[in-house]
């Protein structure tokens, strides 16, 4: 995705400020042009991002910076802010009530992955326990029934529709009605994607909406419209009250700025984004650890929560031990690839891990790393124990390397490339050492309820070092103001 892009050329912008030894008007000036044209580029809407440069300086306080030696970490802070600010319209929208029926439509263009998306919702909730069910009220496009259908069956959730019926407000509420009597606590109506200079179309929708009454309407839009997105999603928002939006797509090329013009225009939050076509290529959305993501800052507690979903319970302690002694052998990496294969969407995963970016697991070649992934693993299935639990990368010589190669059938330079992204890893997990790891649930609990203290006891020691002990961490948690969003600031480290 190209926003992982934006976020390295913000990081690029930062770091060659960082590197001038006086920052003064200038080189601020430099930096914020800098990543203003790396926000339009990415087809952030030019307003959002003339607004955003006029606030970073107001908030950057120039004094502070030619005293402090934080400078990047409080100009990287302003950015997070106001990224966050813009995707973050300051109130969230309605959210279903499991076991309650909840009626949501989805409107969109045609072709923004509308129908796609209503599956994946439905999906995402009935993993969760919910009893969702679908309603095909798109009688303009030929096929978008059996679409659904299609999708509905093999997900096993029930769905309405009609092939006959060409009235869609007729279904909309006749499916509503059924599925209510059914118990259904999720019911979600599909409507047809319009253009925006439909007005015809732009009217049924709206009939639409107020014959099924829906709990909230969804705008589902394709992240690669671009600037177009902030003139699209307020036509849709003037027809029928928005009150969330999914972006689809961001595993392709789009730019994906438009989703932070959409929110701009629909004063809505975006709720999930789409990352594939399969059911499962859904993620929710939370502002905080995606801008730190974006900006190649980590997102720890995103990382941590797939941990506690994916690796079994009786493992989990065992590993976040290893992790925080910082010993990271080939067996960890072998545990890790198997537990990582099981997570599903690779680079999801990856682009969590602190010190890890979408660049080295770029979107779409998925299938290309799990292959790889599997490999080496074939590789280390070859190994010793001894081999296998030492942290010394100097053990693995020539002789051994070629053992490992011939009783894999892989060639010797295979191997000498997975030792390679071995110690890279170990590199990385060395970051870890001495991180006191929270239990699950304890994340959030921390992160509401964290001061310097509490803070300096969870971080490892040669991050808070970084950060000027004690001293340097009170004061830069008074210039963060939130507490929360340190937990996703620190994921990174001091990069
Ligand atoms: N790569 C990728 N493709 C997606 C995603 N979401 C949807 N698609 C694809 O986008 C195409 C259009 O999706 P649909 O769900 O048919 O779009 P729609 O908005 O319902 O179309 P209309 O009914 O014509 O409005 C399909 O080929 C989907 O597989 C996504 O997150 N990533």
């Amino acid at each position: 995705m190209v926003l992982a892009e934006l976020g390295g050329s913000i990081s690029r912008a930062l770091q060659q400020m960082s590197n001038a030894t006086i920052i003064d008007e200038k080189v601020l000036n430099e930096c914020l042009n800098e990543i203003t044209r790396a926000l339009l580029q990415s087809d952030v809407q030019f307003k959002l991002v003339r607004d955003m440069q006029t606030n970073i300086k107001k908030i950057v306080n120039l004094d502070d910076l030619a005293a402090g030696h934080n400078k990047r970490k409080i100009i990287q802070q302003a950015i997070f802010n106001e990224l966050c600010k813009m995707l973050d319209p300051g109130k969230p929208s309605f959210t279903p009530k499991k076991g309650k029926p909840s009626v949501v439509m989805f409107v969109g263009l045609q072709g923004s992955g509308k129908t796609t998306t209503c599956t994946k919702y439905a999906y995402y909730h009935q993993k969760k326990g919910w009893k969702p069910a679908l309603v095909c009220a798109d009688t303009f496009r030929a096929g978008a029934f059996d679409q659904l259908k299609q999708n509905a069956t093999k997900a096993k959730i029930p769905f309405y529709g009609s092939y006959m019926e060409s009235d869609p407000v007729k279904i909309g509420v006749e499916g509503v009605e059924r599925f209510k009597k059914e118990n259904c606590d999720l019911i979600i109506v599909d409507t047809s994607g319009r253009h925006k200079q439909e007005a015809a179309l732009f009217e049924e929708m709206r009939q639409v909406s107020e014959a099924t009454k829906p709990d909230l309407v969804i705008f589902v839009m394709d992240s690669s419209i671009g600037q177009a997105a902030f003139d699209q999603a307020q036509a849709f928002k003037q027809s029928v009250s928005v009150g969330a939006v999914i972006v689809t797509k961001m595993d392709g090329h789009a730019k994906g700025g438009g989703a932070l013009s959409a929110v701009a225009a629909t004063k809505s939050p975006v709720i999930f984004i789409g990352t594939g076509e399969h059911m499962d290529e859904f993620e929710v959305f939370d502002v905080k650890p995606f801008v730190s993501r974006l900006l190649g800052m980590g997102d720890w507690s995103g990382f941590m929560d797939k941990i506690h979903e994916v690796v079994p319970m009786d493992q989990q302690p065992e590993l976040l031990q290893k992790l925080s002694e910082g010993n990271f052998t080939l067996r960890i990496m072998y545990e890790q690839f198997q537990n990582i294969l099981k997570m599903g969407p690779i680079s999801q995963v990856f682009s969590m891990l602190p010190g890890f970016s979408a660049e080295l697991m770029p979107k779409g070649r998925e299938k290309e790393s799990q292959a790889k992934i599997k490999r080496y693993m074939t590789m280390m299935d070859s190994m010793t124990n001894e081999e296998l639990d030492s942290s010394n990368p100097k053990l693995m010589n020539e002789s051994r390397m070629m053992r490992i190669a011939r009783g894999a059938g892989r060639h010797v330079r295979e191997v000498m490339e997975m030792m390679e992204e071995y110690k890279r890893l170990a590199k990385i997990w060395s970051k870890m050492k001495g991180l006191k790891i929270p239990k699950k649930g304890e994340m959030s609990a921390l992160s509401r309820n964290m001061n310097a203290q509490n803070m300096s006891k969870v971080l490892p020691p040669q991050m808070l070092k970084q950060i000027g002990g004690m001293g340097g961490l009170q004061s830069l948690m008074k210039q963060m103001g939130s507490t929360k969003d340190m937990m996703g600031m620190f994921g990174g480290g001091d990069k």
